[in-house]
């Protein structure tokens, strides 16, 4: 039987801190992505791919806000719209070339999807969705004074930008992406955790938002009743005392020793910690695991050679 799977890319995958975001960096990071997909079609698994657009949306915005003077700025559900088109595109035509230089028959379809959230989520109030590039202590310092962005520190990487990052709902383009999956399309959906909307007065509205993709591509993967759910992003395995002298990779943990690690605060907010929980909300709906790992390893992590597994326990 084929099995389902739900491939999000982490936006930090496809702009890896290190570099500075360019078009070339981006479709160089897909290709090799798309390569491992096409490993992944050929030994029979049916494909959905999501992705995130931290580094992106980001970028999108800082060049709305030096931009400002001459073309008015456009307000953060709009630029993750364009993140959904920009990233999309790259990866749509960069996975159709790959697969067609491997005689790999698939039609591909990128889905503007917007994901519905409550105006009352919590996070409004908290943002904690890092988005843009890294700063040192002292740039975020200037950058919080003289623009009001709210800076935090991601992890080990350095100082970014943080924006509210509710909990995604629902899909409001369910009926598309169930329909394409029904006609055989491999699907690109939910890019950049979707574009944030909420209900007000029987209508939809975008909101300034950022949602993290893995909880949409958990949504995603229960909704249309994937067997996995990978993750990929810029470390091969989850672990724990990450970035410490003591560092130890996991190879796998039951939803028990999620919870323990979490409560410990091993996984911190707006990075590893949205992963885990994405990881544990699919595999508490019922979904048979969800992996944890880079771009390179997801083939031998779905063979349980690589990354770190997440099932019930
Ligand atoms: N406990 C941990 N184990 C592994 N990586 C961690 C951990 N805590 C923080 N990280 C960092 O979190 C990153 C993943 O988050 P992020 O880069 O924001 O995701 P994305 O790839 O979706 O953009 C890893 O690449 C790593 O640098
Ligand atoms: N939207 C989102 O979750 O992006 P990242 O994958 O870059 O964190």
């Amino acid at each position: 039987m084929m099995k389902t799977v739900v491939i999000a890319i982490g936006g930090n995958a496809i702009t890896e801190s290190s570099q500075k975001g360019t078009i070339e960096e981006q479709q160089s990071n897909i290709k090799r992505c798309c390569e491992n997909i096409a490993d992944l079609i050929e030994a029979g698994y049916e494909i959905i791919l999501t992705h995130g657009n931290g580094p992106q949306v980001g970028s999108i915005v800082l060049q709305n806000d030096l931009a400002k003077s001459v073309v008015p700025e456009n307000p953060l559900d709009v630029c993750g719209a364009q993140t959904q088109g920009s990233l999309g595109y790259l990866i749509a035509q960069t996975l159709s070339n790959t697969l067609k230089h491997r005689h790999i028959q698939k039609k591909i379809a990128t889905v503007l999807t917007q994901v519905l959230v409550d105006k009352m989520d919590p996070s409004f109030q908290k943002p904690t969705k890092f988005i843009g590039p890294f700063f040192t202590a002292e740039q975020a310092d200037f950058l919080a004074k003289t623009k009001g962005f709210e800076m935090q520190k991601d992890s080990e990487r350095g100082y970014r930008r943080v924006v509210a990052s509710p909990r995604p709902l629902d899909l409001v383009e369910k009926d598309a992406v169930c329909a394409l999956l029904k006609e055989g399309f491999l699907i690109i959906t939910v890019g950049g955790g979707g574009i944030p909307v909420v209900q007000e007065d029987e209508e939809l509205k975008g909101v300034e938002a950022v949602i993290d993709k893995d909880f949409a591509s958990a949504l995603v993967a229960r909704e249309v009743g994937a067997d996995t759910l990978i993750i990929l992003t810029g470390v091969p395995k989850v672990a724990i005392d990450f970035g410490k002298p003591n560092m130890r990779e996991l190879d796998e943990m039951t939803l028990t020793e999620c919870r323990a690690y979490l409560a410990e605060g091993q996984f911190p907010p707006g990075s590893m910690g949205p992963k885990v929980e994405a990881a544990m909300e699919f595999v508490a709906a019922g979904g048979s695991e969800a992996i944890i790992t880079s771009i390179e390893n997801m083939k031998s992590a779905l063979e349980h050679r690589d990354g770190t597994r997440i099932f019930a326990g």
